[in-house]
């Protein structure tokens, strides 16, 4: 786990072998203790060098260790002081990865080398907790506090320039200056724990001497620990792991089937995600043909494209890396004849499934026979659209979120006869995309958008029973969500759904007449969101939907006097007493709509285990990490909880069915609520509609 070599007989090179990323772990903190000991004992040793095997120095302590009693054993701190008080120069040779408690090891060392490539960063905040070994003392030490300060809080890599070019900041108003750190970061990371205790963790560093400082560290780090908040933050981290472990209920796997290689594809449409699909597709160096269907929308994709090019290569510039994608690896066209030799194409035009059949259909006579096809639905069924080529078993749903280049999630939608190398394919793409790719079933709306619908008919029903848009977002918003519902449908665009329900017949002339406003189908209905659409309040592109804006496609939600005045009329109307709901009512109404959607998305067999639900509403829809994820939040409130409360609602709101207590959810309570790891298995006895 670590072993010493010698170099010209006076340095000692101690290497850290771990693989794969040199965590940590208890082995490897024994490992360093007796290998640096006896260098430190050995007099013709002068000076150490302490290395990682394989191109890697440390990713940090080893997470899985963490609720385990492996972590009572030897002190990453207890190493890092011994080593720091060496009468040897010690010094870190920093490749591939310097992170975590390894950036932390390396910062105990007398001197710091490191390649240029390295990444070298203090990411626990990232996953619930705080630099306990060292770091928050150490850091501010050596770069001063506000940079420091920028590391840590924000679990930020290192800019390795900076450290050379900064001198040590002096700041006479510290106290305000962390003061305000910490305001500004109870706003930004809505409730996460870890970036409060950096923070104070740093203040430690300037008011008191190192011990001290070093023992608020650790008492910091044990009262984070005792919030869940860690543990729930890990739990995401793994899940984001996992769920590119795919498996197929034929038997096939991540591991056993080999993807095929996508050297050149094609993206159709040119809209908000086409553009961002093709830049996307370009960063990762895939030269890509991007088409429209007349030569004015090509112009105006293509300008759109270019900016958003440019602005990912002043990211990069700014971080000291050279820009590969250009506008020169992508190739606009309106023939589609030149797609006949790309090894994938992605659709990205609206969602009208006559419009994507005639695409398909198009598609496969011009594209190579083996060519994989791909459609950027958002819930349109994949079989369907299959159904029009010759080679369905090439067609898959790759389901990008806006804006495409920059959100990390992937849904990849397998249809009845999608093959596992289409499967593989789709889902290494993902991967070299640098995305969080999540393998799920077709079902109509997949699983994220599926589960937002009885969510967001909770969120209306609230307006109607007596709250306002912006009483509903604060108190999601106070649980962590990026964006409540109303501020996420405004900024959506309300007649993206709109239209959906009229062409479900939900809404607008399909309707039968003396169909009851608040009724369909004799289930419960709410008009409200179909009102603001027919006179034009589509949300923040409109300037005005359930809040107001400065402009159109302004950014500032500000309360509407308009939406007020218009829900007390409607309740007038409808003869609807509003009653103050309180906001732990308003919390439980969304958030268990949300979760027995999630158990019947399970059910169904759409998604294979919780994580996958909880790593799609994590990066796709603003959960919050430090919650885990909808499912992991459900296990940790109770599944006879969240069963009681479910059974309660759905008997005295029988018109509301998705408040309808899943069967799954049933079967878990009866079994005595298994902890999450062993739902699936519970879902494994039940009908695998796949
Ligand atoms: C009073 C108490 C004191 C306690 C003091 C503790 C102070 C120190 C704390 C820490 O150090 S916490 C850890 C901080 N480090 C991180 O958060 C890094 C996390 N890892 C990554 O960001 C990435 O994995 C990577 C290192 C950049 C590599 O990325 P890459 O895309 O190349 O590979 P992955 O698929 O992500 O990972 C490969 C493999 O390795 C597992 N893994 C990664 N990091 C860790 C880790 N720190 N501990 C345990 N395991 C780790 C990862 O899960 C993958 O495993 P498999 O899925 O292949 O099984």
């Amino acid at each position: 786990m670590a072993a010493t070599r010698r170099l010209s007989h006076s340095v000692a090179v101690i290497t850290i072998n771990n693989p794969p990323v040199n965590a940590l772990s208890s082995s490897v903190r024994h490992g360093l203790v007796k290998e640096f000991g006896e260098a430190s004992k050995d007099p013709s040793v002068k000076a150490i060098v302490l290395s990682g095997a394989s191109g890697k120095f440390s990713a940090g302590a080893d997470i899985r260790e963490f609720s385990t009693s492996a972590m009572k054993t030897v002190s990453l701190e207890d190493i890092n002081a011994t080593i720091e008080a060496s009468r040897k120069p010690v010094v870190a040779a920093i490749e591939g990865v310097a992170l975590g408690g390894g950036l932390e090891l390396a910062l105990a060392c007398h001197y710091r080398v490191a390649n240029a490539q390295s990444r070298v960063g203090l990411p626990e905040v990232l996953i619930g907790i705080l630099p306990a070994a060292g770091g928050t003392q150490r850091l501010p030490r050596l770069i001063g506090v506000p940079a420091a300060l920028d590391v840590i809080v924000r679990g930020r890599d290192l800019d390795k320039r900076r450290l050379s070019i900064n001198h040590v900041p002096s700041n006479p108003n510290m106290e305000y200056f962390l003061d305000t750190a910490v305001e500004k970061a109870k706003k930004q990371f809505r409730g996460a724990q870890a970036p409060i205790a950096c923070i104070e963790a740093v203040r430690a560093s300037v008011q008191k001497p190192y011990h001290h400082g070093i023992e608020k560290e650790r008492q910091l780090f044990l009262s984070l620990w005792a919030t869940g908040q860690p543990q729930a933050q890990q739990y995401a981290f793994f899940s984001e792991r996992n769920v590119g472990k795919w498996t197929h209920p034929s038997g096939g796997r991540w591991d056993n089937v080999k993807p095929k290689p996508v050297r050149t594809a094609a993206v159709i449409g040119l809209g908000t995600m086409g553009r961002g699909i093709v830049t996307s597709l370009a960063k990762a160096n895939i030269p890509v043909i991007a088409l429209e269907q007349d030569a004015q929308q090509l112009e105006t994709g293509k300008k759109a494209v270019n900016a958003l090019l440019e602005r990912e290569a002043e990211k990069l510039v700014k971080q000291g890396l050279t820009p590969a994608a250009t506008l020169a690896s992508v190739c606009f066209t309106l023939d589609f004849a030149e797609l006949s030799a790309v090894d994938l194409v992605i659709e990205a035009v609206y969602e009208n499934m006559k419009l994507k059949k005639e695409i398909f259909s198009k598609l496969s006579s011009v594209c190579k026979p083996d060519a994989f096809l791909c459609t950027n639905t958002s819930g349109l069924d994949i079989d369907e659209i299959a159904s029009v080529t010759n080679h369905p078993d090439l067609v898959i749903g790759t389901h990008f979120f806006s804006p495409a280049n920059i959100m990390r999630l992937l849904e990849v939608v397998r249809g009845h006869q999608t093959s596992l190398t289409t499967i593989a394919t789709a889902m290494n793409l993902g991967k070299i995309l640098g995305k969080v790719a999540v393998l799920v079933g077709n079902c109509p709306l997949f699983v994220g958008n599926r589960l937002l619908g009885p969510y967001l008919e909770q969120a209306n029903y609230l307006l109607e029973d007596g709250c306002y848009p912006e009483d509903v977002d604060k108190v999601l918003e106070d649980f962590g969500f990026a964006m409540g519902p109303f501020r996420m449908m405004d900024l959506a665009g309300l007649d993206v759904g709109w239209r959906s329900r009229m062409e479900k017949g939900l809404t607008g002339n399909k309707v039968p007449p003396g169909t009851p406003a608040r009724q369909r189908q004799g289930y419960r209905y709410s008009p409200l969101p179909d009102m603001l659409c027919e006179i034009g309040r589509y949300g923040q592109k409109a300037g005005k939907g359930w809040y107001q804006y400065e402009k159109p496609g302004g950014r500032f939600a500000q309360p509407d006097p308009w939406v007020k005045d218009f829900l007390q009329k409607y309740r007038e109307t409808h003869q609807i007493r509003p009653r103050p709901v309180n906001p732990e009512l308003i919390l439980e109404r969304c958030l268990y709509a949300l979760i027995n959607e999630g158990f019947r998305v399970l059910e169904d067999g759409i998604a294979s285990g919780p994580e996958d639900i909880d790593v799609i509403y994590n990066n796709g829809y603003g959960f919050p990490k430090h919650r885990g994820g909808i499912m992991y939040h459900a296990s940790t409130l109770g599944v006879a909880k969240v069963l009681d409360v479910l059974d309660t609602y759905y008997r005295e709101n029988p018109d509301v069915p998705s408040m309808k207590p899943a069967f799954l959810l049933k079967k878990l309570a009866a079994v005595g609520g298994p902890p999450l790891k062993e739902w699936r298995t519970q879902v494994g006895s039940l009908v695998n509609k796949l």
